[in-house]
């Protein structure tokens, strides 16, 4: 028989696995066991049980084929590609391990379950001198406070996570087969190193079992338990439902990861002592915090490790919208809070003195991720709850350093504004976000922070991540911006706030002022003067009352939808028309659209109003150059509405589309012409013939159409269905989200046939 060491020749067999030998039948070895054999992952499963009944009623419910008490006894047949997993309490394992020491044939991989994997790393060395190149540590996060082998299931492993850490010398074919193995019953495989795995699991695993059989124990002596247990509420069952595990594994778990747990209690012993200190001195501010800030990562917790989306919807992986032809649009509607100015209310307000609150607030995907970041620098926000957000604003100075990257997402406005905040903090930061926002230019924001004095490094090519050391004096700058942009000139004056002297931008065109507004809003001095705006740094911001207005970027698209569908007619109410916004109320109305702009009023300094379209046959114009900053982002369903005029539209002097959330001259030129548009991109614009004419005529034709995870794109094919011959079939929209979650239910609200898939 050959034994531990001589294994030579591996490589040449797959990775599959041969039989599976579970040592220990309870429900963690036995789930492997019935999983497996569901999946016809393994040519049989043997058990391993220290007591003849287990091994009985293993076979007996069919969670293995064959047990035996000892496990010498089976070893002598195993052979390559078999696999041993040892499911035994933690600090039974070096036993087995002892078992196997002389007498394991080459070729079989042991693998184990234990909740430690430091301990694990250990009884290996003490049993062959140095950890086996065949072993492959592993744990499996998942469980129940059930045990034993009647509480085996086959499904218990289905999406859950199987943390592997493998050493230096384990050998490759081992790790192989055991993720093969685990994926086949429908595990998500991950390797760590051991110590890395010790650290995350005494916090998130050892940690709560240690506070949940405390809580219990304390309560079951206390004279009164009977009462308690007997009104105990919903809460106390929820939190303390893992004080029914089993008692050993827990001990084991306890003794043999003690360093790392011993860190984790302290660490939470220090905060449960300020918030007793709160508690007894009736902090409420210390209390809101440390409540808000959990709720919010309690929330958001799963998203924020995968580093993913804020939103329900985000989570779906694909969504894909479904635009029946035909219909029209009608009612009346109020489509959801302002995005830049949502983004700008939680910036402003959390460096603010005092408590700030906001209605109307956009709970879109890009705002909560900027509302996310100040969560992350101690900022103490309440909500969203039906778009209102209390903000209990920290000062100019009073942002304390995340604990980690600030992940902002989808949003270039998040990133390119915080980048001029943190520049002026004295601690370092690193701004991360989505694929698409990955591949923004940055330097556009960099560059002038750097002129400033700040230290900003980003990626290659100037894309994120954008990483700011803080600390630096910063100097004001006289900026003249290269590129109409309301983000490049929001972050110079943010950074401004913190910077010696004034610091001036100059643009190119007007862009959208609501920075300079909201700036005023909050009782701080800026100074405008036609292209110019500028601050002096060193000043303080007063919290204030945030209307959010409905954002005008997303009536647009109810605005189009109106225009090219006869028999349409709805109101848009209180949407923001600030003058730097409001060129596609412009463009539509010089192509002919029936726009008329009710009941206009001012509110905290924005002008609003309620917008009634109806249908009108639409003709092309060439769409005046002055127009474009005030309409950037509208451009993908004004091309809609060119498609549906009569003659030809021109854009010109737009290239800043191309670094959009996707090149939208491109993707919307690309799902123009599938839907038998005549849309020819140039490097600043587009040219569309439209079909126009009568308006019962369909336009586009039905087709499948790549929105490329855009947003705006997205939106924007869903409404040409309106003048559709047939179904167009929109993907990859889960991004809608970013700006305007509930944009399907308004549009089947309004008139519109969409699916959602
Ligand atoms: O400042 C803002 O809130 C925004 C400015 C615009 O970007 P640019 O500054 O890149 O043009 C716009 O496209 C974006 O949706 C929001
Ligand atoms: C360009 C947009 O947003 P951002 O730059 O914030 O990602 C947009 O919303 O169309």
């Amino acid at each position: 028989m050959a034994v531990a060491g001589e294994r030579n020749g591996q490589e040449a067999f797959g990775v599959d696995v041969g039989r599976l030998v579970v040592v220990g039948i309870g429900l963690i070895g036995g789930s492997l066991a019935l999983g497996l054999k569901a999946a016809s992952g393994c040519r049989e499963v043997i058990g391993v049980a220290r007591r003849a009944q287990t091994c009985e009623q293993a076979v007996a419910l069919g969670v293995v084929d064959r047990a035996v008490t000892d496990l010498g006894e089976i070893l002598p047949e195993l052979e390559v590609g078999d696999v041993i997993f040892v499911a035994v309490p933690t600090l039974a394992v070096e036993a087995v391990f002892t078992q196997l020491k002389d007498s394991l044939p080459a070729g079989v991989t042991v693998t184990d379950g234990a909740s430690v994997k430091g301990s694990v790393v250990a009884a290996a060395k003490n049993v062959w001198g140095q950890v086996p190149d065949f072993l492959v540590p592993g744990h499996p996060i998942a469980g129940s406070e059930q045990s034993g082998v009647t509480a085996a299931r086959d499904d218990l492993y289905i999406a859950h996570r199987i943390i592997l850490t493998p050493l230096e010398n384990t050998a490759a074919v081992h790790v192989q087969r055991i993720h093969t193995m685990w994926e086949a019953v429908g595990a998500e495989v991950l390797t760590m190193p051991v110590v890395e795995h010790d650290d995350v699991l005494a916090a998130t695993s050892h940690l709560p079992h240690v506070i949940a059989f405390g809580l219990v124990d304390t309560l079951a002596h206390d004279a009164e338990n009977e009462n308690i247990f007997r009104y105990a509420a919903g809460g106390f069952r929820d939190f303390t439902r893992i004080a029914s595990s089993d008692p050993v594994m827990w001990r084991d778990i306890m003794l043999a990861n003690r360093d790392a747990i011993l860190k984790a209690i302290d660490l939470y012993t220090s905060n449960l002592e300020s918030l007793r200190s709160a508690i007894a001195s009736g902090d409420s501010e210390h209390l809101m915090g440390v409540f808000t800030r959990a709720k919010a990562a309690r929330d958001h917790f799963t998203k924020m490790l995968a580093k993913k989306a804020y939103t329900e919807i985000m989570e779906a992986k694909e969504v894909t919208f479904v635009a029946r032809p035909g219909g029209a649009v009608n009612g009346d509607l109020r489509v959801p809070g302002d995005k830049s100015m949502s983004h700008r209310s939680i910036m402003l307000g959390s460096l603010a003195e005092g408590v700030t609150e906001v209605e109307g607030f956009l709970e879109g995907e890009d705002a909560l991720a900027t509302l996310q970041a100040f969560r992350d620098m101690g900022v103490v926000i309440e909500g969203p709850v039906n778009g209102r957000v209390t903000i209990h604003g920290v000062g100019m100075h009073g942002l304390q350093a995340p604990p980690g990257p600030l992940y902002v997402g989808n949003s270039g406005t998040s990133m390119r504004l915080l980048a001029g905040l943190l520049a002026g903090q004295a601690f370092d930061s690193v701004l991360t976000g989505d694929e698409s926002l990955s591949k923004r230019p940055m330097n556009r924001v960099a560059n002038p922070l750097r002129e400033m004095g700040a230290a900003v490094e980003t990626a290659e090519d100037g894309r994120p991540p954008v990483k700011i050391n803080g600390g630096q004096s910063l100097r004001a700058i006289d900026y003249t911006l290269p590129m109409a942009s309301a983000q490049v000139k929001s972050c110079v004056l943010l950074a401004g706030l913190y910077a010696e002297g004034d610091t001036r931008t100059t643009e190119p065109a007007p862009t959208r002022d609501h920075t300079e507004r909201m700036l005023a809003g909050f009782g701080y001095d800026v100074n405008r003067d036609g292209p110019r705006a500028s601050v002096r740094g060193g000043g303080k911001l007063t919290a204030c009352h945030i209307d959010v207005p409905a954002d005008i970027s997303s009536a647009t698209f109810f605005m189009v939808a109106a225009s090219i569908a006869p028999g349409s007619d709805v109101l848009l109410r209180h949407v923001g028309i600030n003058p730097t916004r409001d060129g596609a109320i412009n463009i539509l109305r010089a192509m002919g659209a029936d726009i008329t702009l009710e009941n206009r009023r001012e509110v905290g300094g924005e002008p609003v109003a309620d917008i009634r379209v109806r249908y009108a046959p639409l003709k092309g114009i060439q769409i005046p150059e002055d127009q474009v900053p005030l309409a950037i982002d509208e451009f993908p369903a004004i091309f809609v509405a060119a498609s549906c005029a009569e003659g030809e539209t021109v854009l010109t002097g737009a290239e800043e589309l191309r670094v959009k959330e996707s090149d939208r001259i491109q993707a919307m030129a690309d799902g123009l012409k599938i839907l038998g548009i005549n849309a020819e991109p140039t490097p600043d614009g587009i040219v569309i013939q439209g079909k126009g004419g009568n308006g019962e005529v369909a336009v586009f034709g039905g087709g499948e159409v790549d929105s490329l995870g855009d947003h705006r794109i997205a939106m924007s094919f869903a409404v040409a269905a309106l003048r559709a011959s047939a179904d167009i079939r929109i993907l990859h929209c889960a991004n809608v989200a970013t700006s305007f979650p509930n944009f399907a239910e308004l549009a089947q609200g309004a008139g519109m046939d969409l699916e959602v898939r």
